[in-house]
């Protein structure tokens, strides 16, 4: 498939909101893929590149090539150069990297230059569009779009599903099915304002301590043992009492899902970074772990014996929990059976208040009937938290001053919206200690694709989680929207920009005070429209030339 086509689909896709156009445009692409093109059709799109970071920075780009004439680069040629690029190491690899983009330059149309320059630094990125690739793939191999859902959720993976699919029709798609040692995407949760109000759009549902640490999905296959992340990393390694716990259990085929935390002597649960920098820690785990001993809390149960799990209701797949895994190490909960009676509310909203008073984050609510819809942000778990949070991404960040120098602090952030860009919503440098300075400074400066000297703009890629104490209208964001009191909880490396929140969910989440002097952001911070903005709001995703 040459690479025109492709570029000129991600601009028809982009350019119309109805979603059934950008199906069947996708359906046609993918038709005309070869099985083992889908894959890098599917990155492509979403603006992933398989290679991850190639270090190109927007200086090369930017250098004018004159464009080939006719199209004869392909989606297959296309990848091996970048294969190539992304090669290039030790000493004069900046000239080679520059003469290899030159090289490929050369060789695509002005359109497929537009859409390499786009794909190199960030701008294609359209996470959400993996959910419309996937009803394209399912169109163009004539299987139900519910199907392929499922097999993707189970095989972690919409790249190998579309190649089995498009190569020997839906058929394949039974091969795809929850395999003891093969991680699959976990099920996630939408946010609720209160107890009453989630148990309310619930049902009959049980309330859980939602704990703050890192989600791990355990296997265990006779003597086998694996502990995936939410992104599906294996970090067996990391957790030696994950595994120890795990190979105690009475039962010898499982996949259990949980979270893993550390409590201080008091009992009390540690900060989340602490936790974070623990299962981060690749070297030297036994120190690691001597230090900052973890455990799992496990809330879920997919599969036990030979049997999957995943299609019974969630009481049952908890009284399966309950058979195999002790007390101590499942988590906390309280069940409202009949929701109508206001004395089992209070007790559940009891519950949440006392989950918050023993240091935890907040609760799920669940209902008690739902099955596990793997990789699904379901209306059946609920979250609820004391505190307005946002997970947004960084756009670009701001050179501190003062202590603060040669440091990026002020962080500029983005919703995402529809078709895929970002909304910027304010800045903020409050909440950051001294080692998230550190750590993000460097992070921020593998993605950066353009340095005025005082904003950093950055590939679209970093989540944070915000707190935020309200929203307010603003004629200076593209959104009419900004955040007050934005502040930064902690850096979420796990989670995709395709996760963060949505422009829709910001709305949703409360109307927007008005704007004004009296609520024009905080003193001496620039959290909100009132503080300094010498860079100007912009998009905030489109690079800008150095
Ligand atoms: N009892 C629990 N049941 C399910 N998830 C839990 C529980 N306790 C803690 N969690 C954590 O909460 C997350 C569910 O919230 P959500 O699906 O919104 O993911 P998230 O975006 O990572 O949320 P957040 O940023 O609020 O942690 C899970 O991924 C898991 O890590």
């Amino acid at each position: 498939m040459l690479l025109a086509r492709l570029a000129e689909v991600s601009h028809q896709v982009a350019a119309t909101s109805a979603r059934s156009r950008k199906t069947a445009a996708l359906a046609e692409l993918f038709a005309a893929a070869t099985p083992d093109e889908a894959p890098l059709v599917i990155a492509y799109l979403a603006g992933r590149l398989p290679q991850g970071r190639i270090g190109i920075g927007w200086s090369t780009l930017s250098e004018e090539v004159p464009p080939a004439a006719t199209a004869t680069l392909t989606v297959r040629g296309t990848d091996e150069a970048l294969t190539a690029l992304a090669g290039v190491a030790g000493p004069g690899s900046q000239g080679e990297r520059r003469r290899l983009v030159r090289e490929l330059m050369a060789a695509a149309t002005a359109p497929e230059q537009r859409f390499l320059v786009r794909l190199l630094t960030g701008e294609v990125r359209q996470g959400a569009l993996d959910a419309v690739a996937l009803e394209g793939v399912a169109l163009a191999a004539a299987a139900p779009a519910a199907d392929v859902r499922r097999a993707v959720m189970l095989e972690g993976s919409l790249p190998r599903v579309a190649r089995a699919l498009l190569a020997e029709g839906p058929a394949a798609l039974e091969r795809f099915t929850l395999r003891v040692g093969s991680p699959v995407q976990p099920m996630l949760a939408h946010t609720a304002r209160s107890v009453a109000e989630a148990v309310a759009a619930v049902g009959p549902c049980v309330v859980e301590e939602k704990l703050d640490g890192i989600r791990v999905q355990v296997h265990r296959a006779g003597d086998t043992l694996r502990v995936y992340t939410r992104s599906l990393d294996d970090i067996t390694g990391r957790l030696p009492e994950v595994v120890a716990a795990a190979r105690d259990l009475p039962g010898d085929r499982f996949v259990l899902d949980g979270e893993v935390i550390a409590f201080d002597r008091a009992g009390r649960p540690a900060p989340f970074q602490e936790i974070a920098s623990r299962v981060g820690s690749r070297t030297d785990v036994a120190t690691a772990a001597a230090a900052l001993p973890v455990s799992a809390v496990f809330f879920d149960l997919l599969a036990a014996g030979g049997e999957t799990l995943l299609d019974r209701p969630g009481h049952e797949r908890h009284a399966a929990l309950a058979r195999l895994v002790p007390e101590p190490l499942r988590v906390r909960r309280t069940v409202v059976a009949e929701p109508d009676r206001p004395e089992l509310v209070a007790e559940a909203e009891r519950f949440f208040a006392d989950t918050l008073a023993r240091g935890h984050e907040g609760v799920l609510v669940k209902a008690l009937d739902a099955p596990y819809s793997a990789g699904r942000r379901g209306r059946s778990w609920l979250k609820v938290k004391p505190v307005h949070t946002l997970d947004l991404v960084v756009l670009a960040a701001e050179w501190g001053h003062g202590r603060r120098t040669g440091t990026l602090s002020n962080l500029h952030l983005g919703a995402r919206a529809a078709d895929g860009s970002f909304v910027m919503l304010g800045k903020t440098f409050k909440g950051l200690t001294d080692a998230m300075l550190q750590w993000q400074t460097e992070r921020l400066r593998e993605l950066a694709v353009s340095d005025d000297g005082f904003t950093v703009r950055v590939r679209p890629e970093l989540v944070v989680e915000i707190a935020y104490d309200g929203l307010q209208r603003s004629t200076r964001y593209p959104g009419g929207l900004a955040l007050r009191f934005a502040r930064v909880l902690r850096h979420r490396p796990d989670k995709p920009a395709a996760e963060a929140d949505t422009i829709e969910r910001v709305r949703e989440s409360g109307p927007a005070a008005s704007s004004g002097p009296a609520s024009a952001g905080p003193a001496g911070g620039d959290a909100g429209p009132a503080g300094p903005d010498p860079a100007g709001p912009g998009p905030g995703t489109g690079p800008v030339p150095d």
